[in-house]
């Protein structure tokens, strides 16, 4: 798809507020109107004084024009002020709401693979960025664009000579600034890849304190914190000072409008075809004709921090969605039928395996019956991950095809698909609000009692409740007094709550540590009885009993099979089976008791 360029987009966000924006300009235009009254006003009474023919009332009339004028340039320009600002906001909220959009219709991975510090830097800073150029651009801009050109026709209309010799300054700085641009477009482009490389350097430096601390790398990731902003700092300044003396100078020739109009108002004087009021009200005008201009030079800058802010979003304003049915399916099964399902992260849009590069699955076809559970093992980056992403079709597969309950999940609507498939990972995230809500994310319509049910299913009803608020702690607050597998059966909790056929288990029980193993094998068992479970552990001793089991290696299914068939047939996973075994005598050692299996 052709992407609009960077008015367009913006424009496109503004369908709503078009009214208020063609009002803003309006106000903006009737203020640039009654901020020309002065200027008549003031010329009115210079001819009086010049006449010798002024009043006290004739000199009241037109003070109190040039008052009215003025009044009407500071209240539309108030009204085109406020009504920009609006429209401004306005389009700000519909971007990050589009862009928060795209992110739920995206393909999961995608999201999942986008740094939490780039969605922050786009979704909040980048886009605020466009605030405030777009609400002063059309008072502000309208202002110092029409009202010289106002002036410059007023001046036309008094003599036209006069209005050239009040343009002598522009050329000269146009040519200063002309030079001073030459590359400005190279220059912002790396003015904005230092900005991007130093924010992205401050948030790892955030993000990673916990890991530089740990591994007292405090020193060279400060390090590299401080050659970063240092260097930033060096560019800006650098580029700066090459601009700074022909900033200067065009900024301060420009306004100079007397070195033309002076000598040749003088000419025109004392040759006879200019009057000596319109020589004073000229030279009045041509001040003030030049200054406004120099503003709108500010806004060159603000266009280019828009086009940037708007290429940013637009990264992903054009994320491609996932297709979607809505139409609601009926299933009375919740088999999964995995057939000939190839895929690669590369190229994920190639259903033609002989054209996917880095395949990661390669023609997997598996059946886990309704009410079993399957196991997934193997060596790391074998692709076991990958299986259960797709089944939750966090991203669509290349070629073949996954079915529940006979239905293509592809014709299943996502939200449908998302209320059968209960995903349980070892990234437990927490919500900022009570720990009851969090666990009622399962099921938001479920009452207190029934979330207070799945809790004590999952065994955190005795770690809440000795909690100070209990269940209406905030997750924030009791974020760093639970631990992994306290986190762990809080999530479990919530699947259990959530009650849906089909669970996955990616590396659930990561965090046991022996003194709450057993209790999180409990709580899985409260969760996974009678559904479709899949199960994704290296920890082979709590799939043992499963009724099947899938050695999973380098993208393909290596072998098929209960733990006792695989041990006689299956060299990976006897091998796998024994440095296992090995594993747990050399930590019985240091705990004992015995251990249940969930399966
Ligand atoms: N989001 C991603 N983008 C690109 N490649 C990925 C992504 N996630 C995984 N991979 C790659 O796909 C391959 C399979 O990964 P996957 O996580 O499915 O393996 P796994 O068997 O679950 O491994 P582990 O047991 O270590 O979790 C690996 O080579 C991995 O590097």
């Amino acid at each position: 798809m052709k992407e609009k360029n960077w008015l367009a987009t913006v424009l496109s966000f503004a369908t709503e507020c078009k009214v208020k924006m063609i009002l803003s300009v309006l106000c903006a235009v009737i203020s640039v109107g009654g901020g020309m009254v002065p200027y008549i006003g003031v010329y009115q009474i210079i001819i009086l004084f010049f006449h010798g023919t002024q009043t006290t009332s004739s000199i009241l009339f037109w003070g109190g024009i040039c008052i009215g004028g003025y009044m009407v340039k500071i209240v539309f320009y108030g009204i085109s002020t406020t009504l920009a600002h609006v429209s401004a906001y306005s389009i700000l909220e519909n971007m990050r709401i589009k862009i928060a959009d795209k992110l739920m219709k995206a393909p999961l991975g995608t999201v999942l693979n986008q740094t939490v510090g780039k969605l922050k830097s786009v979704m909040v800073d980048r886009v605020e960025t466009i605030e405030l150029p777009l609400a002063h651009m059309i008072p502000e801009g309208i202002s110092n664009l029409l009202l010289p050109l106002a002036v410059f026709v007023y001046i036309i209309l008094i003599d036209w000579r006069m209005a050239l010799a009040a343009m002598v300054t522009v050329p000269i700085a146009v040519v200063a600034y002309g030079i001073m641009m030459k590359n400005y477009n190279q220059q912002y482009a790396e003015y904005m890849e230092s900005s991007n490389y130093v924010n992205s350097v401050i948030v790892e430096y955030v993000e990673g304190i916990e890991v530089i601390k740990a591994f007292n790398q405090s020193t060279s990731s400060y390090q590299k914190f401080e050659k970063a902003v240092e260097s930033f700092k060096e560019f800006t300044m650098n580029w700066f000072t090459s601009t700074w003396k022909l900033m200067n100078f065009g900024g301060a020739v420009l306004p100079s409008t007397l070195l033309g109009t002076m000598p040749i108002g003088m000419i025109l004087y004392i040759d006879g075809s200019l009057t000596i009021a319109e020589l004073t009200m000229c030279m009045i005008l041509s001040m003030g004709i030049v200054a406004p201009l120099t503003s709108f030079t500010v806004f060159v800058n603000d266009l280019k921090s828009i086009e940037y802010a708007v290429k940013d979003a637009n990264e992903f304003l054009h994320l491609e969605e996932l297709p979607d049915k809505h139409k609601q399916v009926h299933l009375e099964q919740y088999h999964i039928d995995i057939q000939h399902v190839s895929f690669s992260y590369d190229t994920q849009h190639t259903q033609n395996v002989e054209k996917m590069e880095n395949i990661v699955l390669s023609d997997i076809s598996l059946k886990l019956k309704q009410g079993t559970i399957s196991a997934l093992v193997g060596p790391s980056g074998g692709g076991k991950s990958t299986v259960a992403r797709l089944i939750a079709r966090f991203w669509d597969v290349g070629s073949g095809a996954i079915k529940i309950g006979g239905c293509n999940i592809k014709d299943i609507p996502l939200s449908q698909l998302a209320d059968i498939v209960s995903f349980v990972t070892q990234d437990n995230f927490l919500f900022n609000c009570s720990l009851m809500e969090n666990i009622r994310l399962g099921n938001p319509m479920a009452s207190d009692e029934e979330v207070i049910e799945a809790a004590k299913a999952a065994c955190c009803d005795e770690f809440i409740t000795a909690l100070d608020k209990g269940y209406h702690t905030n997750a924030g607050e009791a974020g760093g007094r639970l631990s992994g597998g306290e986190k762990q059966r809080i999530a479990i909790a919530r699947a259990i709550l959530k009650d849906s056929p089909i669970v996955i288990l990616d590396e659930a029980t990561a965090f046991t540590d022996p003194e709450n193993e057993d209790k999180i094998q409990k709580s899985i068992a409260a969760l996974t009885k009678g559904k479709t479970l899949l199960v994704i552990a290296h920890r082979l001793s709590t799939i043992k009993n499963a009724h099947q089991i899938i050695v999973m290696e380098k993208g393909h299914i290596a072998q098929t099979g209960t733990h006792e068939e695989l041990l006689g047939e299956c060299v990976t996973y006897k091998n796998m089976w024994e440095a296992h075994i090995g594993a747990k005598k050399w930590a019985a050692h240091s705990v004992k008791g015995e251990r249940k299996q969930y399966v």
